[in-house]
């Protein structure tokens, strides 16, 4: 599963986990958008949620975009590809620790490898992030869930039960 970010460079660079996975060979950041190859694009604006039907697609590529949450807004997700929002899961990194859907761009990637039934390319990911397993302990349920999934509706019928108790 190859992992392309998009770097937008406005974000502190010493927390910025886009340029650890580029220091780790795990992903290829891209400063220009024509460089980014097609794929799945990691929105969390999109209106479809990610499902493993994406992968029997044949959609082998992953895309996120890593810029401020500031600046994350619906207009900012310029790539050609196909545009997917995650479902319901927290965040493990300390600065949205426990805070659902505001993942970080190296836990967006290795959310949508557990729900390709990819856990060993996710768990590559978050290998050089010391919160990076806690990632995977807190959403050992969900992340199993939507990988059971046959498509995207079946997916938001999981997530409406976490979201039923929160
Ligand atoms: C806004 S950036 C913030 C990155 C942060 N500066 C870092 O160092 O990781 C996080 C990116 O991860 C992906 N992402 C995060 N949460 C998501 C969600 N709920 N659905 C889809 N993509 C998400 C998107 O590509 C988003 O732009």
């Amino acid at each position: 599963m190859e992992c392309h970010v998009y770097y937008e460079g406005d974000d502190d660079p010493d927390k910025c986990t886009a340029r650890r996975l580029e220091r780790f060979d795990e992903a290829v950041l891209h400063r220009s958008m024509r460089q980014v190859p097609y794929g799945v694009v990691l929105n969390p604006h999109a209106e479809q949620a990610l499902s493993p039907a994406d992968a029997a697609e044949g959609l082998e590529t992953l895309v996120a975009l890593d810029c401020s949450w500031e600046s994350a807004e619906a207009a900012a997700f310029r790539m050609n590809g196909v545009h997917r929002a995650l479902p319901f899961l927290v965040a493990a990194n300390p600065v949205n620790y426990g805070r659902p859907f505001r993942l970080t761009t190296v836990e967006a990637l290795a959310a949508a490898c557990c729900i390709f039934d990819r856990y060993d390319r996710a768990e590559e990911l978050l290998e050089p992030f010391r919160w990076g397993e806690t990632f995977l302990t807190l959403n050992e349920e969900p992340l199993r869930r939507y990988s059971e999934c046959s498509d995207s509706s079946e997916v938001v019928a999981v997530q409406d039960d976490y979201l039923a108790g929160e």
